[in-house]
């Protein structure tokens, strides 16, 4: 069954578009699919390459966003960055002109992930880097590099990001400077990863902050959950309602065509109990999610009763 789905969402690849506003990302290849699914007691489903070959992009705004939380506790990052979703684009601004005092509405859009990227420990961006990236590696048992090809062609371009981090600035939401919160959300969403690490990280959230495959505590569970909560209202930008009643899975996706997913307690095939999924399909929807991965989720949840709901 798991193969059906996978041949079945593989028809959707040509459906979507790479993100062309970042250059660098309107290179890959259309016809790519990749899955990893992991379960609590490590047995695993692998589908097409498992290497590093994504950049996280969105998906970041959760590794940051607990970051963040783990370090300052959860009231601070809350005293910044609401838990309410905005019905709009992931890079919108209007609701920080036209919601006094301009507070970011969540930590899942862009207004909010460069308000968290400010907080991030550290007095410098590499030093925000360094911590985040050690956190990422520690959770994935793994290292991880910067594409620099992706964040060069990122930050030459992104004035809109630069137009929401002033705003911000003017409000007062910003723990550092314009420039360097925009270049510690560019460099962050620019890190390489794999439909593996992202399952191991989905993996980790289902255990509440507890990793089941090595007993690790990383997280506190009051993190993890609201965490899951963002993931599930916002995770999808402006289609997270939608995906919500579809598919019932806490979830984030990134324009690179990646999406991490956490399950609580399913059963697939062979795995069971807590499970991680990380998929990638670079053709996206022109809300900003990946075509063929969602449609793998959603054949996934309908056929093994995953949503949360
Ligand atoms: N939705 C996304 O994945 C957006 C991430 C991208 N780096 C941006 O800020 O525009």
């Amino acid at each position: 069954m798991l193969m059906e789905i996978t041949n079945e969402a593989k028809t959707y690849t040509k459906r979507g578009k790479p993100a062309s506003y970042i250059p660098e990302l309107a290179l890959q290849s259309v016809e790519q699919f990749a899955a990893c699914i992991v379960d609590q007691n490590g047995n695993y489903f692998e589908v097409g390459n498992i290497e590093p070959q994504f950049t996280l992009q969105s998906i970041s705004k959760v590794i940051n966003f607990i970051v963040a939380c783990e370090y300052h506790g959860l009231q601070f990052v809350l005293d910044k960055v609401d838990v309410e979703p905005t019905g709009d684009p992931f890079n919108s601004i209007i609701r920080l002109e036209s919601t006094a005092p301009g507070k970011p509405f969540n930590p899942m859009i862009n207004a909010g992930a460069i308000t968290v990227a400010s907080m991030l420990p550290g007095e410098s961006v590499k030093d925000r880097i360094d911590y985040v990236v050690d956190f990422l590696n520690r959770i994935t048992d793994s290292p991880h590099q910067i594409n620099e090809a992706v964040y060069r062609s990122e930050i030459e371009t992104t004035h809109r990001n630069r137009a929401i981090a002033y705003y911000l600035k003017a409000n007062d939401y910003l723990l550092c400077d314009v420039e360097e919160a925009v270049e510690t959300y560019t460099r962050l969403c620019s890190l390489e990863v794999s439909t593996k690490d992202l399952a191991k990280i989905g993996l980790m959230l289902a255990g509440n902050g507890v990793h089941p495959l090595t007993n690790e505590k990383f997280i506190t569970p009051k993190t993890a959950k609201v965490t899951k909560a963002l993931m599930t209202t916002c995770g999808l930008y402006n289609a997270s309602g939608k995906y919500a009643a579809s598919i019932g899975i806490p979830m984030k996706s990134g324009v690179s065509g990646g999406v991490l997913c956490t399950v609580s307690n399913g059963k697939v095939e062979h795995l069971e109990g807590k499970l991680g999924i990380g998929v990638y399909s670079p053709g996206i929807d022109d809300i900003g999610n990946s075509v063929a991965g969602m449609k793998f989720i959603e054949k996934l949840s309908q056929t093994y009763d995953l949503s949360i709901f």
